[in-house]
């Protein structure tokens, strides 16, 4: 018979776990003993209660006793937690937010998983302020003096969130690294993204963006979805500038590698198991899709030390042949590096570029304003995909593309740090936030902050960006542009490696695009529906861009 005793101890224990999970457990990141050792414990532990109460008293061992045990342990384990986290005890108390996120973090991963978290997120800031409770230990920042004091030199360094990107037996890529590993990496990256650099990677830009127009010309007239061939267009490029290697993407009309498959399902994992630190911990142990982009790293960089290097692409950088350092990179870290590049630097920049789109083409007069000004810099007979030096002219082009990664940052909400071990805590925003908190600084929440831009932050006026314009299209309100702000390739020593060479290859393409071609939604396409269709998943997933093209005269 179940004894009424056997509730009294095992829920006692199960409350002080509770607390101690708290206290130890969630603040850092989980190494193997760890997980192991709670894993017994929670497994173990009603069960050796139950015995030892055996031994002391009558009651009996019996299916019904060790079901009661358990029941007893992890229910009162579950509310102690709950209650500690709602407590003013806890450290983030203070902190506002909406109680159902302070409770825990499986209602962050659902929305996660829905791709919703960019609305949710800009949704609570609207709510509560700059400073927002988004899990029991996490919280979003989105006013300038914390990007400056979280992302910034003297900021915090990347969390328990960034482990989702690495594998069990691979070091993490660059951007998963952090201290002087971090430095130590970045310092060779960063050969690759000098303007030396960006001027051998411009010819591959030139071929690839006349491959993507005559693709776009030979469909002409017909249903178009521009995410997808802006997509197929980075691939290639990444593809050429990271290996030397020709995936023919835009040529075949689609991805025969399965590349762009296989980041899509991995992001929306990665981004969804990232906000619990031991389930990301346990995730690193399961075949997944980041295995399989690690083979095609592999094979791609074994075909690159085949073939040796006819340019100098930047596996010829990263692998650092030119001999700038005392000792040579660890060759195991260049291929999580070389796939993190073809990640980081494809999806991001499609996502870009099939925003600024859709930003002019709902605004005829930006789009016309945009084309009158490409027409006058670039004329037929003039080629931008050969000539960049028309760049520096084109002042309402770069403020569209601007808003419009101000508007639509293809990094939606990531760029998360924590408050490291051993530091004592940091104030921030004028809260203590205590060790091991993961801090996040949200560029759609930093851009839509009224602090930060304003009058509408949340709609694109591209004139804002042009100073003798804005106040009078703001018909005389006080405008604000914090440029510190506007972070969508993210803020500080561990910002976008890649934001020039972005910029330049948008630069490129897009101008060729609005020179060569005139864009229109396809008729009966629910074009004003479309931003919110976005998915975030580590960046923007886009939903399909449906345009007719004509060759413009
Ligand atoms: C419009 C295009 C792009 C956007 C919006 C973008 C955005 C970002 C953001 C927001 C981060 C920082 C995340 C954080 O602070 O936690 C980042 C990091 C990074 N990006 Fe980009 N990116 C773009 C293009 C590229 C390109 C073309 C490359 C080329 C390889 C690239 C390579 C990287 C790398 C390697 C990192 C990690 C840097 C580090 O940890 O030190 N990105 N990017």
């Amino acid at each position: 018979m179940p004894s009424l005793l056997v509730p009294s101890p095992i829920a006692t224990t199960a409350m002080l776990l509770g607390v101690a999970n708290h206290l130890y457990l969630n603040k850092y990141e989980p190494v193997r003993t760890t997980v192991i050792r709670t894993a017994l414990v929670l497994l173990l532990e009603p069960a050796i209660q139950l015995f030892v109460l055996h031994r002391v008293t009558s009651i009996d061992i019996s299916t019904s006793s060790i079901m009661l045990a358990y029941l007893v342990f992890f229910s009162s384990l579950v509310t102690s937690i709950i209650l500690y986290r709602v407590s003013p005890f806890h450290p983030l108390a203070k902190v506002p937010g909406p109680m159902i996120f302070k409770i825990t973090k499986f209602w962050r991963m659902l929305i996660c998983w829905r791709g919703q978290q960019h609305f949710v997120l800009k949704d609570l800031h609207h709510q509560y302020g700059p400073i927002v409770r988004t899990g029991p230990n996490d919280i979003s920042i989105t006013d300038l003096a914390s990007v400056k004091a979280v992302l910034g030199t003297d900021g915090l360094p990347k969390g328990p969130a960034y482990l989702r990107l690495k594998t069990v037996g691979s070091p993490p890529a660059l951007i998963g690294a952090t201290g002087q590993d971090h430095t130590d990496r970045r310092r060779v990256w960063s050969r690759g993204f000098t303007s030396e650099s960006l001027r051998e990677y411009q010819p591959i830009i030139t071929t690839k963006g006349d491959e993507l127009s005559e693709s776009l010309s030979a469909r002409a007239g017909s249903e178009l979805d521009l995410t997808y061939w802006l997509n197929l267009f980075t691939f290639d490029f990444m593809s050429e500038m990271m290996f030397g290697y020709k995936t023919e993407m835009v040529k075949k009309g689609r991805d025969d590698t399965g590349l762009m498959g296989l980041i899509q399902t991995g992001a929306r994992f990665v981004e969804t198991i990232g906000h619990v630190t031991w389930l990301t911990y346990l995730s690193t142990y399961l075949p997944s899709s980041s295995k399989n982009l690690r083979e095609i790293g592999g094979s791609w960089g074994q075909r690159r030390v085949e073939m040796g290097s006819k340019t100098k692409d930047l596996w010829y950088h990263l692998t650092d042949e030119e001999g700038h350092e005392k000792v040579k990179p660890n060759p195991a870290y260049v291929r999580p590096d070389s796939v993190t590049a073809i990640i980081a630097g494809s999806d991001t920049t499609s996502t870009a570029m099939a925003n600024f789109f859709w930003c002019i083409m709902a605004h005829p007069k930006v789009y016309e304003r945009v084309c009158d000004e490409v027409s006058k810099e670039y004329p037929p007979g003039t080629d931008p995909l050969r000539d960049t030096s028309r760049h520096g002219n084109m002042t309402f082009m770069k403020a569209c593309l601007n808003e419009s990664l101000r508007v639509f940052p293809p990094v939606l909400t990531n760029c998360t740090r924590v408050v490291p071990k051993g530091s004592g805590g940091r104030v921030i925003s004028g809260h203590f936030i205590a060790e091991g908190t993961q801090v996040q600084i949200p560029p759609i929440g930093v851009h839509y902050n009224p602090e930060n831009f304003s009058p509408s932050p949340e709609s694109f006026i591209p004139e804002r960006w042009i100073p003798k314009e804005a106040d009078a299209v703001f018909k005389g309100q006080p405008v604000k542009m914090k440029m510190d702000a506007f972070v969508p390739f993210s803020y500080g020593p561990a910002n976008c490696i890649g934001k020039h060479l972005a910029i330049l290859e948008m630069m490129m393409v897009l101008t060729m695009l609005i020179q060569r071609f005139q864009f229109e939604f396809v008729p009966g396409f629910q074009w004003k529906e479309w931003p919110g269709r976005k998915v975030d998943a580590f960046a923007t997933r886009n939903a399909p861009l449906k345009v007719v093209i004509k060759p413009r005269a």
